[in-house]
């Protein structure tokens, strides 16, 4: 493990210094095209202003033979495209994999200046963060790059879920954690086969001596894993995201999954198809009326200590921290999304009157 001193050192001489803060940057869909689809490409332009987050995947979902293709598709969409205030990221393949090693070389060389984050797959434990960070570090001096390029691990191993809060603290590199619940369900030999949700088999049962038929509640395979890994990110200063939902036609069972990972301290989610942005957008954004609330509170509360009652509920030091947390969340997307701005404000002078 590295001091502490050394902490914030770049690990290459001429790198850029490590961030100290992770932005805030707002990432509610981390959309997921394959760069080297020429059709999903063509289509990256019109996304921009749609999304938070534009993620050219070279891993799973890319074919073996189609690896290069992606890669070159992604050197060229990153060229030719105006990303304004969407970030770039890219997910490369798994460091166990052929590829990874030419993914970081051409992408950081060809591209490092418009690469905002790294997503790596299948992280087992820090010592991935700890290669991808040097090799980052080494690519990046070469290429003459003034800022790091953050790095997001997606969780889908047991051994890395078991690791979750070393590999949360690996690096100042560390931007955030996935959950990858696909690859996790194989890697623990869990008996489904989809990609994310819920499974009407894992449920609890009413007791006996009450109605017939007794009634069944399902319940969420993913809730462990998620809360151990919102809360190693927390811990830690990085973001934590809900992965994928695959079964793209049900927009409602995704809007519940997502949902479920926004109460639960998540920031955002990936779409995997056009259909799956709105429904980010919608989860991923405090509701106008919780924002006015969190707002309300927060004026009622002064310096923030004490305790208030507003509409026949307690509000103290604890509660107003909990509004801070939406109403700062709603300043941030605000700032990126001026129909969001505008709810925000009508809400807010509603409440007001
Ligand atoms: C477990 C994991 O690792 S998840 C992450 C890896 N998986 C991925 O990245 C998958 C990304 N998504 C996809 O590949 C596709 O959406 C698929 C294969 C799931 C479905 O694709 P299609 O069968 O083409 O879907 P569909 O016919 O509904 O597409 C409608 C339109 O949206 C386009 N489209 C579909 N997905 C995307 C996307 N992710 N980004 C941009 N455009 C897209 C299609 O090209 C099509 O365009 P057209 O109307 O001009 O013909
Ligand atoms: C997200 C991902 O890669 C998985 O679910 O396997
Ligand atoms: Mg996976």
């Amino acid at each position: 493990m590295r001091s502490a001193k050394d902490f914030f050192r770049p690990l290459a001489v001429g790198a850029p210094a490590p961030l100290r803060e992770v932005p805030f940057r707002p990432s509610r869909m981390i959309h997921f095209f394959d760069p080297g689809n020429e059709k999903m490409a063509a289509k990256v332009p019109a996304l921009v202003s749609e999304v938070d987050v534009l993620l050219g995947n070279l891993e799973d979902a890319v074919a073996a033979d189609r690896k290069e293709a992606a890669r070159a598709g992604l050197v060229k969409t990153a060229r030719a495209t105006d990303f304004g205030g969407t970030q770039l990221w890219t997910r490369i393949n798994s460091l166990d994999s052929p590829w990874a090693l030419d993914d970081l070389v051409t992408l950081v060389t060809e591209i490092g200046d418009r690469l905002d984050v790294v997503m790596v797959p299948k992280v087992e434990g820090p010592q991935d963060i700890h290669y991808v960070d040097r090799l980052l570090a080494q690519l990046e001096a070469k290429a003459a790059l003034t800022r790091p390029i953050l790095v997001h691990a997606i969780l889908e191993t047991a051994a890395g879920v078991t690791a979750v809060e070393e590999i949360a603290a690996a690096s100042p590199r560390m931007q955030g954690i996935s959950l990858g619940p696909a690859d996790l369900a194989a890697d623990r030999r869990m008996k489904t086969t989809r990609v994310g949700g819920g499974h009407p088999g894992y449920l609890v049962r009413e007791d006996p001596g009450g109605r017939a038929p007794r009634a069944t509640y399902q319940q969420d395979l993913w809730h462990y894993t998620l809360a151990r890994m919102v809360d190693a990110c927390a811990a830690h200063g990085i973001l934590p995201y809900y992965g994928p939902f695959g079964d793209i036609q049900d927009t409602t069972a995704c809007e519940d999954q997502f949902r479920n990972a926004f109460l639960l301290g998540c920031v955002g989610a990936w779409s995997l198809h056009p259909v799956q942005i709105g429904i980010a957008r919608r989860v991923f954004s405090p509701a106008p009326q919780e924002v006015a609330w969190a707002r309300r509170v927060i004026a009622a509360m002064g310096d923030g200590t004490g305790a208030v009652m507003i509409d026949g509920k307690m509000q103290d030091d604890a509660t107003y921290k909990q509004c801070r947390v939406v109403a700062e969340l709603a300043d941030a997307l605000a700032a990126r999304d001026p129909e969001l701005a505008r709810a925000y404000a009508e809400a807010t002078e509603e409440a007001a009157r």
